[in-house]
């Protein structure tokens, strides 16, 4: 790790923390996630999730995994740098954002989900401290909760940040699948336009309050399968009308509305497939160029906003034309294998206990949210 000089802490998370760095070889600006437990074995380091789906994401708005460095038992990934996430942008904010700004900003994230969705994957914590941004770029990171749809539910382990959370997953279904992705994309597009978290829920019980005070409970029409889950678990939804989400959200227009309330439809079936996102009313004059067929066209400054061709592969590869197809494909091939280091002591250590994320246990059955202690202490709890 000393080719890297740390600058600054920039993120701390439950399962790391993240700095600005300096690759003292080349002078490029990184991210450097050094992860809090201890990894013994260079094995246990490449089955990690973050680690698996990472390396098979090759996506202009998914965020770059360059390295992977086993030192001293400590892991460290390193990554491209972002200037800020979502949270951050917002928490200062007093007006909200323009609609034309959401609308970049998420169409460019529903692209990412409609890749990786595309390829089997899945992200599960979707929160706007997962969306990195620069300048008008933003990507999507950490994806240490990712999983391969094709993987054999069920699916126990806590999953994603509680006022994001899909109501099947706070039902305990042990099947789930993209569609929680597209649930959390709701969330977040209603709290950009109005700068207020839409179901910020103090408990899992309180949560699924909070969202049928807005969507109104679930019926056999609505959710059926929901009902199900709920009398599984001898859950009890209240009974309540709901508001119109128009009402919650009184000066956003009809389409961003009408797209929010199909994400944040009770039954995931319901909700549109991020590609089919890209498509709604709201993102009419964005350009979708899915990214094995973009133009190599020549080497655009930065990320353009939806509406212009994307090709931001060049962003940070400044060559034009052939050139930039041919960094591109090293970028690929260095992906593929993904260069990982290991430095590893000679004194053997016992294996460490398996990464887990956290237990699938409810407060809607009277048991405690096991969310792991530093999550206890974000603004999540806070009503
Ligand atoms: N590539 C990056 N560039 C700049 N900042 C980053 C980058 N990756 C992460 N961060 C910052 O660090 C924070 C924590 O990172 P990350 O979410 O990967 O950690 P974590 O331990 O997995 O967090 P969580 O508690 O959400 O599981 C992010 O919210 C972000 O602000």
């Amino acid at each position: 790790m000393n080719r890297f000089k740390m600058i600054k802490e920039v993120g701390d998370g439950t399962f790391g923390s993240v700095w600005r760095a300096i690759n003292k070889q080349n002078g490029e600006v990184v991210a450097v996630k050094k992860m809090k437990r201890k990894y013994y074995s260079f094995e246990e380091c490449m089955s990690l999730r973050e680690v698996k789906s990472l390396r098979r994401m090759n996506h202009p708005n998914i965020v770059k995994l360059k390295e992977v460095i086993r030192e001293n038992d400590i892991l460290y990934f390193i990554m491209e740098y972002m200037e800020c996430n979502l949270y951050q942008l917002m928490k200062d904010r007093v007006k909200p954002f323009s609609e034309a700004e959401v609308r970049n900003w998420c169409f460019q994230i529903f692209q990412a989900l409609a890749y990786m969705h595309q390829r089997g994957y899945f992200h599960r914590d979707l929160k706007p401290e997962n969306l990195l941004v620069s300048k008008d770029v933003i990507k999507l990171a950490d994806f240490g909760l990712a999983r391969e749809v094709s993987s054999v539910p069920p699916y126990t382990e806590y999953v994603s940040t509680r006022w994001y959370r899909a109501p099947e997953v706070l039902l305990q279904s042990s099947v789930y699948d993209s569609a929680v992705d597209m649930w959390a994309m709701g969330a977040i597009m209603a709290e950009l336009l109005t700068l207020h978290p839409l179901f910020p829920g103090t408990s899992e019980a309180d949560e699924i309050l909070k969202i049928c005070n807005v969507i109104g409970s679930p019926d056999e029409q609505s959710w059926p399968q929901g009902l199900s889950l709920a009398e599984t678990i001898k859950y009890q939804f209240p009974q309540i009308r709901g508001n119109q989400l128009a009402e919650v959200m009184a000066s956003v227009s009809s389409e961003a509305v009408d797209l929010i309330s199909s994400l944040c439809s009770w039954d995931p079936c319901k909700r549109p497939k991020a590609a089919e996102v890209l498509k709604h009313t709201f993102f009419k004059g964005c350009t979708f160029v899915p990214p094995p067929v973009r133009p190599k066209a020549s080497g655009l400054p930065k990320t353009p906003p939806c509406g212009h061709p994307v090709l931001r592969h060049s962003r940070s590869l400044p060559e034009t034309g052939r050139a930039t197809v041919h960094k591109v494909s090293n970028i690929t091939d260095r992906l593929d294998n993904l260069s990982v280091t290991s430095r590893t002591r000679t004194t053997p250590k016992p294996p460490a206990p398996l990464l887990k994320a956290g237990l699938g246990k409810s407060d809607l059955l009277g048991k405690s949210d096991e969310i792991p202690p530093a999550k206890r202490l974000t603004r999540k709890l806070v009503s």
